[in-house]
C-alpha cells in the first residue's frame, strides 16, 4: 500500500536532489545589429586602419558630394578641408583636462637613458654625413627618423568637412540617413556611386569608435529659408539615430547644398598621397566638376591648397532609374516586386514592372507558364510554386538585352579632356564601347590609352573607374589590371609594355557594379561579359 510518505534513505535524498535539473543556461543565441556587425567588421567597408579611414571618410563624402550635385543637374563644387587638431585642442573640444606624464616608463613610447643617448648618437653622426655631402654640392637622401619607438604611439586627430551645391536633404529625413546603417536613397536601379547606405554611417562609426564625437549635418534648398542643422550618433546596439540637435537654422546667403563634418582618428603622414592622388584623379573623371581641397595644421609647411578647376560645362546626362530586367531578377526580387506593385493582374504585372516584355510578349509567357495560369490573374494571388514558375520561364526564356539608355558615361569627350589636362600627356586614344550587358544590367566600359607624359612612370600606369569612382586599391586582382597585363598584345601597337610610360584608363559604368566587397575597392575578373568588354575597349 502506497502511503503517499517518502520511503526513501536520507543518502538516496541527496542524490536525488543533486539530479534535480539546473536552472536552464541562458540560450547562446544572440543578435547582432546592422551598426554592431560593421562597427566589428569595418574592414570590408574600407576603413582598415587609422589613415585608410581618413582616405575612405574623405573619398565616401566626396562621392556623396558629386552625386548629390548630378541628380539635380547641378555642375558641382565639392569643398574637402582635413584640419590636424592637436592633442590639447581635442582633449579640450571633449572637455578632458590634459595632463602631463608622470610615470614615463609607463608608456609604450618610453625609452631608457641609455636608448635615448644611442640614438641621438646616431641622429647626430647622420646628420654630419648629411652637412659633409651637403658642402660638397651631393644630392642627400633625407635623414629618416629612427625607429626607437615602438607601439601605436599617439593618435592624430583630423577634422573632415565635406561641402557641396548639390540637392537638399529633407529635413525629417536627416537622422535616419545618417544615424541609421543600411538607410538611402540610392537602393534602385540606377547608376549612382552610392549604393549600399552605408558610407557616411562607417564615418560616423569610426568618429564614434576612435573620438566619440557625433557627425554634423547642413543642408539647404536654393531659396529655402532656413538651413536643415543635425548633430547626432549613432545607437550601435539598435542601429537607430541618437539626435543631440536637430534643428532650422536661418539661411541668411540663400545658401544651397549640403555639408558634412566629422571629427576622426586618422594618419595623414602616411595616407597624404593616396588622398591627393584621389583628388587629382577625380578631377579626371569629373572634369565638369569644380573641387577645393585643403589640409590645415598648426605647422603651416605641411598645410596644403589645391584647386582643380572646372575644364568643361558638359556634364553627362542625368542616369535613369530603370525597371528590372527579366533575367536579372532572383525568386526573393520577384516576391518584393509582387508585394510592392500597383498593378492588378498578371499580365499588367509583367508588362509594367519589367523591361523588354511587351504586351504579346507578356501573354506569350503566360501562355507557356500552363494551364493554371492566365493574364487576367490576381498578380497578389500567386501562389509559392506559381511564383517559381514564372522565375523558372524568366531563366530560360529569350528577352532583349536591356538598353543603355539609363547610364550616364562620363563621355569621350570628357574623358579625354580630363587625362590630357591632369597629366600633361603627348597622346592619348579613347574608345567608348556601346552597351552591353552581364546577369541583365547593362554596362558601357570606355576606356583611354596614353603615351609619355611628364608624370608618369615607365611601364603599365593603370586606372580604374567604376560609375565614376576612383578604384585606388586591390589593384592585383582588378578585371582591368588583369586584362591589360595579360590580355593585350602591347607590341602588336609598337608599344614596349616594360620601357614606354603607357597610361590605361578604364571607366565602367553600369546599374549594378559587382564590386567585390562593400569597400567598392575592385572588379572582379570573374565576369566574362565585362572582362571581354574591358579587352575590346583597351584595344
Ligand atoms: N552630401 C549629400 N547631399 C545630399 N544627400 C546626401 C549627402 N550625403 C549623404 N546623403 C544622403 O544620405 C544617404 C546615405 O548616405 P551613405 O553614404 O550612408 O550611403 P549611400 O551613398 O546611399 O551608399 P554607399 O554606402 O554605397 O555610399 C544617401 O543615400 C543620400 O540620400
Amino acid at each position: 500500500m502506497d502511503t503517499g510518505g517518502s520511503s526513501e534513505s536520507p543518502a538516496e535524498l541527496k542524490k536525488a536532489k543533486s539530479k534535480t535539473p539546473r536552472k536552464p543556461k541562458e540560450s547562446i543565441l544572440k543578435q547582432k545589429s546592422p551598426a554592431e556587425f560593421f562597427a566589428e567588421n569595418k574592414n570590408i567597408a574600407g576603413f582598415d586602419n587609422p589613415g585608410k579611414c581618413l582616405y575612405t571618410t574623405v573619398r565616401e563624402f566626396v562621392e556623396n558630394s558629386l552625386d548629390s550635385a548630378e541628380s539635380v543637374s547641378e555642375l558641382p563644387v565639392v569643398e574637402v578641408t582635413i584640419e590636424e587638431i592637436g592633442k590639447r585642442q581635442f582633449n579640450s573640444m571633449i572637455g578632458l583636462v590634459d595632463r602631463e606624464r608622470v610615470d614615463a616608463a609607463l608608456y609604450d613610447d618610453y625609452e631608457t637613458d641609455k636608448a635615448r643617448e644611442r640614438r641621438l648618437a646616431k641622429e647626430a653622426r647622420a646628420q654630419e654625413i648629411q652637412a659633409k655631402y651637403a658642402s660638397l654640392g651631393k644630392k642627400v637622401k633625407e635623414a629618416t627618423a629612427s625607429k626607437g619607438i615602438k607601439g601605436r604611439g599617439e593618435a592624430s586627430f583630423y577634422r573632415v568637412t565635406c561641402k557641396d551645391n548639390g540637392k537638399e536633404m529633407p529635413h525629417d529625413d536627416i537622422p535616419n540617413m545618417f544615424g541609421r546603417v543600411l538607410s538611402g536613397t540610392k537602393y534602385g536601379l540606377k547608376q549612382t556611386r552610392g549604393k549600399f547606405g552605408l558610407s557616411a554611417k562607417m564615418a560616423l562609426i569610426w568618429s564614434k569608435m576612435s573620438t566619440g564625437l557625433p557627425i554634423e549635418i547642413s543642408s539647404a534648398m536654393k531659396g529655402q529659408n532656413y538651413v536643415s542643422f543635425c548633430r547626432l550618433d549613432i545607437d550601435i546596439h539598435r542601429n537607430i539615430p541618437h539626435v543631440y540637435s536637430h534643428e532650422k537654422r536661418k539661411n541668411k546667403d540663400r545658401w544651397r547644398g549640403a555639408e558634412i563634418q566629422v571629427v576622426i582618428e586618422g594618419n595623414w603622414t602616411t595616407y597624404r598621397s593616396k588622398i591627393l592622388h584621389y583628388m587629382r584623379q577625380m578631377a579626371v573623371i569629373t572634369p565638369y566638376a569644380q573641387f577645393l581641397f585643403k589640409f590645415l595644421s598648426d605647422a603651416p609647411d605641411k598645410n596644403v591648397t589645391i584647386r582643380f578647376a572646372r575644364r568643361t560645362d558638359v556634364m553627362p546626362p542625368v542616369p535613369l532609374e530603370m525597371k528590372h530586367h527579366p533575367s536579372s531578377v532572383d525568386l526573393l526580387l520577384i516576391k518584393r516586386l509582387i508585394t510592392e506593385t500597383t498593378k492588378l493582374n498578371l499580365l499588367q504585372f509583367l508588362q509594367h514592372e519589367f523591361v523588354n516584355i511587351s504586351r504579346s510578349y507578356a501573354e506569350r509567357l503566360i501562355g507557356e507558364m500552363g494551364p493554371d495560369f492566365n493574364p487576367k490573374m490576381a498578380v497578389k494571388s500567386l501562389t509559392s510554386q506559381q511564383i517559381v514558375r514564372v522565375h523558372q520561364l524568366f531563366r530560360q526564356a529569350k528577352f532583349d538585352d536591356p538598353s543603355g539608355d539609363c547610364l550616364s558615361p562620363a563621355g569621350e569627350y570628357n574623358l579625354r579632356l580630363g587625362i590630357i589636362k591632369e597629366l600633361h600627356l603627348d597622346m592619348v586614344a579613347t574608345y567608348s564601347g556601346s552597351a552591353q550587358v552581364f546577369e541583365g544590367h547593362p554596362f558601357i566600359v570606355k576606356a583611354g590609352v596614353s603615351v609619355g607624359g611628364k608624370d608618369v612612370k615607365q611601364g603599365l600606369n593603370i586606372f580604374r573607374f567604376a560609375n565614376r569612382i576612383l578604384l585606388l586599391f586591390e589593384q592585383g586582382s582588378d578585371v582591368v589590371t588583369r586584362t591589360a597585363l595579360k590580355r593585350i598584345n602591347w607590341s602588336s601597337y609598337k608599344i614596349n609594355q616594360m620601357q614606354d610610360k603607357i597610361g590605361v584608363f578604364v571607366s565602367i559604368v553600369s546599374t549594378k557594379i559587382p564590386f567585390k566587397g562593400t569597400g567598392k575597392e575592385y572588379i572582379g575578373d570573374d565576369i566574362s561579359e565585362i572582362a571581354a568588354a574591358v579587352k575590346s575597349a583597351i584595344q
